[in-house]
């Protein structure tokens, strides 16, 4: 992609009122513009980062089990009013009336709409387990909309909800659920602590949130230090006896606030290992037994031949939220460091001397090396002068840097820089490549 052919309308200085480092460093780097309190559109640079956490939720979604599909966001009031919370859910719901005078709403959530589409179709207990899930926008009116992202009013969320015979059953989706959480927001470069929660609005008595730890974080969190180290599980685990890894983790004190017993904190956990931080809630599970499926009927024939209301369970990511809580996590004062996995380009080629043939020539050749590669590029290829276009390179964040000037050109090498790191090196075209990997 050549950067005088796209679209990046990156700010010196981030406006006044965005207070945390994510939200300044989103603006200054033309990922999003906001068009409402809370409501962003995101420009292209944004779009790619959101895209490929979209595609890591998925993935490790499917590799536990669960099934995509895709609910409107807007829903009837008739379907809330089923399982009481129309009225409960208070003044966050956004409420729309059409041109029939019928009543809809923009879900905050889709417990009822899942339930709906599940009881319309599933009516024995052979079609259990099942764990249906959907990546789509979600509106909350809420009071205080800040910090970029992070709290918006329009959002992306991955929202999956399972259905089981019974709590025992149930109980496996939701250590399925735990675990595939682990390796998701490992995957993206992110220590996220699972933490037991309160259950709000959703309902339940069963539900942990995972916390990214970040000084700006919304939520007072306690937990034995322990957990931040330990590895994710990966993908070679059996899916259907996960209750060991669940309890290496659930064992261990963790809480947010709500949650928080300080003298079990204090018994539980060693001298040493009692961390109090702040954090970011990046996903949220809970198991809620037949709180939807009894009001709303949503039973199958078990193999007894008796009608069962389904157990179930739902399960949250906030995949835009995402964005700023990795950046929180990994940046410094030159702009956003992202991780390899979810950076918007692997590479951005700097070209020194725009109006230089022999310069422009060794860059088109880097570019096309680079893509036949397999790696996605940002040719910078502006007539910018060179330190603006370093400037730029460390505040979006791609992960390598490779500068091509009239010197290297006569020398044949090129320069490489891991943003990360900073480590620079100077070297042929192909030996860089091996680098890049
Ligand atoms: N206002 C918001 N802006 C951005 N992300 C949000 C917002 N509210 C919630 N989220 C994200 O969405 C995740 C899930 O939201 S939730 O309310 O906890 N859970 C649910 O809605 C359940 N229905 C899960 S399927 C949260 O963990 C958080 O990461």
């Amino acid at each position: 992609m050549r950067l005088s052919r796209y679209f990046l309308p990156t700010l010196k200085e981030a406006p006044s009122d965005a207070q945390i480092v994510s939200h300044q460093l989103m603006l200054r780097a033309g990922m999003i513009k906001q068009e409402a309190a809370g409501i962003y559109a995101w420009l292209p640079l944004g779009l790619r980062v959101l895209n490929r956490i979209e595609q890591i939720v998925r993935e490790e979604q499917e590799r536990a089990g669960a099934v995509e599909l895709l609910m409107p966001t807007l829903q009837l009031a008739d379907l809330w009013r089923e399982s009481g919370r129309y009225d409960a859910y208070g003044p966050e719901m956004l409420r729309i009336t059409d041109r029939h005078e019928r009543e809809l709403l923009y879900g905050p959530t889709n417990e009822e709409m899942i339930t709906d589409i599940f009881r319309g179709f599933v009516k024995s207990y052979k079609a259990l387990p099942l764990n249906l899930f959907h990546i789509q926008w979600k509106f909350r009116d809420e009071r205080r909309p800040r910090f970029g992202v992070m709290r918006g009013r329009e959002f992306l969320m991955k929202d999956a909800y399972s259905f089981d015979i019974d709590e025992a059953s149930a109980r496996r989706a939701y250590n399925r659920m735990f675990v595939a959480y682990l390796n998701t927001f490992a995957r993206m470069g992110l220590k996220a602590v699972p933490m037991r929660a309160d259950t709000g609005p959703i309902g339940g008595d069963l539900s942990h949130e995972f916390i990214v730890l970040a000084d700006t974080g919304e939520s007072q969190v306690f937990c034995d230090k322990q957990l931040v180290e330990m590895p994710a599980p990966g993908a070679d685990v059996d899916w259907n006896d996960l209750q060991a890894i669940v309890d290496g983790r659930t064992s261990l004190y963790a809480a947010t606030e709500e949650m928080h017993d300080a003298a079990q904190f204090e018994s539980q956990t060693a001298d040493g290992d009692r961390l109090t931080a702040r954090g970011i809630e990046v996903g949220h599970i809970f198991y809620f037994g037949t709180k939807y499926s009894a009001p709303m009927k949503a039973k199958v024939a078990g193999p007894d031949g008796q009608d069962t209301e389904v157990h179930m369970g739902s399960y949250g990511v906030g995949v835009s939220r995402l964005l700023g809580a990795i950046i929180e996590a990994s940046h410094d004062d030159a702009g956003i460091i992202w991780p390899d996995a979810v950076a918007p380009f692997d590479v951005v080629v700097i070209n020194l001397r725009a109006n230089d043939p022999g310069v422009c020539e060794a860059c088109e050749a880097a570019v096309e090396a680079l893509e036949a590669a397999g790696k996605s590029v940002l040719y910078d290829d502006t007539d910018e002068r060179p330190g603006g276009k370093f400037a730029t390179a460390d505040l979006i964040g791609i992960p390598w840097q490779l500068t091509i000037g009239p010197k290297g050109v006569a020398e044949g090498v090129v320069e490489l820089k891991r943003r990360a790191s900073g480590e620079k090196s100077t070297l042929p075209l192909d030996q860089a490549m091996e680098r890049i990997g």
